[in-house]
This record gives structure tokens, sequence and C-alpha cells, in this order.
């Protein structure tokens, strides 16, 4: 029997924190996709892109859909809900440990809008709840959308990733290898880097300043000679009283982050890294859509 290839678009919807970026790091088998405990990691509409023999999976990361606030979460859920137009599937997330409510109903109504050929409906965090707990919310989930297949996994320990895989592959159409098989981003380096940054600051602090924040890559450049790449990045702060909490006392907090993010991104490059970085004050740029899109947030690049 001749050998057909299979390849396509899957976008990755679900509330906030549900476990998009996660899982996408799962199926790539290493991280190009940030995660963090914040609700709205994900600013970028990002592609992650699988290739085995016989197919080329391409995953698009969105923001988590929720009720916008202000002009970033309005332009966020404007991306997300984009990326599930002329796709081949759309696959909802639903965190097994939160009980459906009005978030995810919310979301489901937006895929049920949508005309993408497939729809799939992953439970995941499966490892954080009993069987029963499954069933249960697999019932409700059920009722939320028409699905071609439900599949039940955990992006944290491995469990069923595979399954995930599977479901893509049955609903996938035969096409072309879009990508090279070495390419797991659609992402330029300078933006994977800023938010390797990025996900740092949204571990080390609470409250405002994770949403507060945007990163920019200035400039890097790499020295063969030493094997090293160096990289000069920005963060972007609201205000001056979290300029000062993201330096933090002596320069503490800055420097922590410098230390984690450069661990992070050695291991991204395969070499060593210089990593500069820059603390500047852009007042409300929440609120400002150009801004929002020269950061490359949302729609943005
Ligand atoms: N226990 C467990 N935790 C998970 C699993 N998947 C994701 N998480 C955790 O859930 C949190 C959110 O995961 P993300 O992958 O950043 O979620 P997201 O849907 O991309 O989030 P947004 O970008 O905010 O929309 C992180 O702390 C993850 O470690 C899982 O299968 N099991």
């Amino acid at each position: 029997m001749a050998h057909t290839f299979k390849s396509g678009f899957v976008t990755l919807v679900g509330r906030p924190n549900a476990g998009k970026s996660t899982l996408i790091n799962a199926v790539v088998g290493h991280k190009v996709a940030i995660t963090s405990n914040t609700a709205q990691t994900t600013r970028h509409r990002f592609s992650a892109i699988v290739t085995r023999d016989d197919m080329q999976i391409i995953m698009v990361d969105t923001p988590g859909l929720h009720k916008p606030h202000d002009a970033l979460g309005q332009e966020l859920n404007t991306s997300a809900i984009k990326a599930m137009e002329d796709v081949d599937v759309v696959a909802m997330l639903i965190d097994c440990s939160k009980p459906i409510g009005r978030g995810d109903e919310w979301v489901a109504a937006q895929v049920n809008e949508v005309h993408a050929p497939h729809k799939i409906l992953i439970l995941t965090k499966a490892d954080l709840v009993e069987p029963k707990v499954i069933e249960e919310q697999m019932k409700a989930a059920k009722r939320l959308a028409r699905w071609d297949e439900i599949v039940v996994l955990s992006a944290k320990t491995g469990k069923n990733v595979s399954g995930f895989e599977e479901a893509v592959a049955t609903w996938l159409p035969e096409g072309p290898k879009w990508f090279p098989d070495d390419m797991d981003t659609d992402q330029p380096l300078e933006v994977i880097v800023a938010e390797f940054i990025r996900e740092k600051i949204l571990r080390s602090f609470r409250d405002e300043v994770p949403h507060s924040i945007g990163v920019v890559t200035e400039d890097m450049q790499y020295e063969r000679k030493k094997d090293l790449y160096k990289i000069y990045a920005t963060i972007y702060v609201e205000r001056d009283s979290q300029k000062g909490i993201i330096i933090g006392k002596g320069g503490q907090a800055i420097k922590q982050i410098g230390i984690e993010a450069r661990k992070d991104l050695e291991q991204l490059l395969g070499c060593g890294v210089y990593l500069d970085l820059n603390v500047k004050i852009k007042k409300n740029w929440r609120r400002d859509l150009n801004q929002i899109r020269r950061f490359g947030y949302g729609e943005g690049i």
C-alpha cells in the first residue's frame, strides 16, 4: 500500500492555565513554549511543529480565552479566536481538576461558532484527579460541543500524550510537509528568547507585576570563538514601582531572573550565554494597542 503523508494545523484553545503550552512542549519533546501558573502566560500566537515519518502536525498555541479587562486581554482573545479559522482541527483543553464552569462554556461557545472540519476535546491534568472525577468531567464536557473525539491525558507526566497525537493523526488530511524536519517553531529566535526571559519573571513575581511586563530582545550575536551568544534584552514595565520590584534590593531580583533565564537559554541554544537585562518604563502600555502589537503580542509580528 502506498505510504500517505498527513499534515495540517491544530489549534489548541482553552481557558487561561488549561495547560496548552505544557501539552505542546510534551508533544515536541522539549521546551519551546513557556508555561507558568499565571493566567495569560501565552501572548504570542505561536506554532510548534512536530514532524514524524507519517505526518507533520503544526500546533497553534493561543492565549487563554477569558473575559477581557483591557486592550491587551481583548487583543489576546481576538488572536485566539482568529487562530481557529482555517485550521484542520480545533482541540479544546479542559483542566480535569477544576469543575467545568462558565469559563469553559464560554470557550466552547467560541469553538462551536467556528467551522473547523474537526473538533476534539482534551481533558488534561488527569494526574491530579481520581478516575471517578474524570468520568464526571467527561460527562459534563460532552454536552459542551459535538466532539469528534475525547482524549484524557496528563501533559505533565506524559501519560497518553501519544493519544493526542493519534487523535490528531486520525483527523488530519493528507498533505505535504510544510516545514523542514528540523524546524520546531515558526517564531524567530529573538521572540523565543524574550519569552523565556518573560517566563522567569512570571514565575518569580505575583499580583500585577507579571501582567505588566513586556520583554524585547534588542540584540543577539553569536561569537563562534567563545561558542557563546551575547544577548541584550529589555524588560518593560508600566510604573516606577514595578521597575523597583523587578530590580530588587541591590539588584538581587534581576540578578536571579538573569541566572534562571541564562540556564534555560543555554539549553535552548546549545552554547554559552551572556545575558544583559535592562528595565525600562513604558507607561500604561497594556492600554495601547500599537504598543501591544509592537511587542508582538496578540496578532503581533
Ligand atoms: N499536574 C499537572 N499540571 C499541569 C499539566 N499541564 C499543565 N500543568 C500546569 O498548569 C499550569 C498552566 O499550564 P500552561 O501550559 O502554562 O497553561 P496554558 O493553557 O498555556 O496557559 P495560558 O498561556 O495562560 O493560557 C502550569 O503550572 C503547568 O505546569 C498536567 O497535565 N498536570
